[in-house]
């Protein structure tokens, strides 16, 4: 039986896991599968409750499983704790521990959002891409120093990478481009930072395997201008964790909402990890609004990639392209632009889905 760990977390992590376990169990009972389900403490919750963010029992049972699925960390409660103590070091402690140097991140703009956006319809209508994220590397994970000198404090954090680690998320990054349209963007700092500049050097020898595939370095900054300015230039982004970090949340405002972006974290182990890429959203929290659509398609990159179930990742994908034609919306999306919005709260939203899934939608 395949095993799944869930981990809600902090803030609005329960709020939306819960609106993805009920679509898990739709799925399960359509498609015959039994998933063993099992929650544990996480975050800011495993502080209050067991002392640490990341508690040996959690990581043991994540390291057994099949697929973790996350909500999110953190939140002002635990924000004065020191930076090892913290809720998001939870985050990267799974995130090393169960080996997952990569995260993948689709940006793709559902239609019946395209009307209500900020941003004109030519530029976002269709964008589907996908943004590739170093995960356990860089500066997340570097040494930092904090010393008193004659003039204050001193600090420092390391932004570190060997050959090898650059090399296996830019040889995924090649990889997938080959199985969507051949384009890659490698995103680098190449004109100031050392690490960037042996990323691009990487690149352009392993690009010599990769004869069809079309590449394009980009300069992070110009990266950060050009996905919304053209963002259907791309199609595949590869980028360093922190840079990803950073490009995926701003490319999520092309599709309405960060509250609408699933992610994928995946290794060299069999257990990967889905969560959306958003974080506890505190100053929501309790109040029944968060968006849980994007860990209900983080759940669907979970069927997909962790159980080969193509088809339930789709019927998911299309039951929420369903509810929000049919108008829809959680606050992040809704807009005075178009009078036929239907606010919804979390748990609506949630049901909405099943209720698609089960053909029993009337909208
Ligand atoms: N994967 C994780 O667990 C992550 C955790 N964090 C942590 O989360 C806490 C809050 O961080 P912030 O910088 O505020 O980022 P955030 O992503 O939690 O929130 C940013 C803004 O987006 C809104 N938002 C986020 N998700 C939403 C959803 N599903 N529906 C509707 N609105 C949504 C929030 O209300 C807020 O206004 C911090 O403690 C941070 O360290 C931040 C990012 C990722
Ligand atoms: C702890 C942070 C690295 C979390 C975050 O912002 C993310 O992974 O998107
Ligand atoms: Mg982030």
């Amino acid at each position: 039986m395949p095993k799944i760990a869930v981990l809600p977390g902090d803030g609005i992590g329960p709020e939306i896991m819960v609106e993805a376990l009920k679509v898990l169990k739709v799925i399960g009972e359509q498609y015959h599968m039994l998933f063993e389900v099992n929650e544990y403490p996480v975050g800011g919750y495993a502080i209050d409750h067991f002392g640490e963010p990341l508690p040996d029992t959690t990581l043991e049972h994540c390291l057994q499983s099949d697929a973790v699925l996350l909500g999110a960390v953190g939140g002002p409660k635990w924000d004065d704790l020191p930076g090892e103590s913290r809720p998001e070091k939870a985050l990267l402690g799974l995130r090393k521990e169960l080996k997952l140097f990569s995260n993948l991140r689709p940006v793709k703009v559902y239609d019946p959002l395209v009307e209500a956006s900020t941003i004109k319809p030519e530029v976002i209508q269709g964008v589907d891409l996908l943004v590739i994220r170093e995960l356990t590397g860089g500066i997340y994970f570097g040494e930092r120093t904090k010393v008193m000198t004659e003039k204050g404090i001193k600090v420092s954090d390391t932004l570190t990478y060997t050959e090898e680690e650059m090399e296996r998320i830019i040889r995924l990054g090649f990889e997938t481009a080959m199985k969507r349209n051949k384009k890659l963007a490698s995103v680098d700092k190449a004109n100031i930072l050392e690490s960037s500049r042996v990323w691009r050097k990487i690149v352009n020898t392993m690009a010599k395997e990769y004869p069809e595939v079309e590449v394009q370095h980009v300069l992070v900054d110009n990266c950060a201008m050009q996905l919304i300015r053209n963002p259907k230039q791309f199609d595949v982004i590869v980028t360093e964790n922190m840079f990803g970090d950073i490009l995926s949340d701003e490319a999520a405002m092309l599709t309405g909402s960060i509250g609408m972006l699933p992610s994928a974290s995946i290794g060299t182990e069999k257990v990967a990890m889905y969560e959306p890429i958003h974080g506890s959203a505190p100053d929501i929290a309790g109040l029944g609004i968060a968006n849980p659509l994007a860990t209900i398609l983080s759940l669907a990159m979970m069927l997909k990639y962790s159980f080969h179930m193509n088809e339930a990742a789709t019927q998911i994908e299309q039951a929420v392209d369903h509810v929000l034609q049919a108008g829809y919306r959680t606050k992040d999306l809704a807009t005075n632009k178009i009078e036929s919005t239907k606010l919804t709260g979390t748990k609506e939203m949630g049901d909405l889905v099943v209720q698609v899934l089960k053909g029993e939608f009337i909208s």
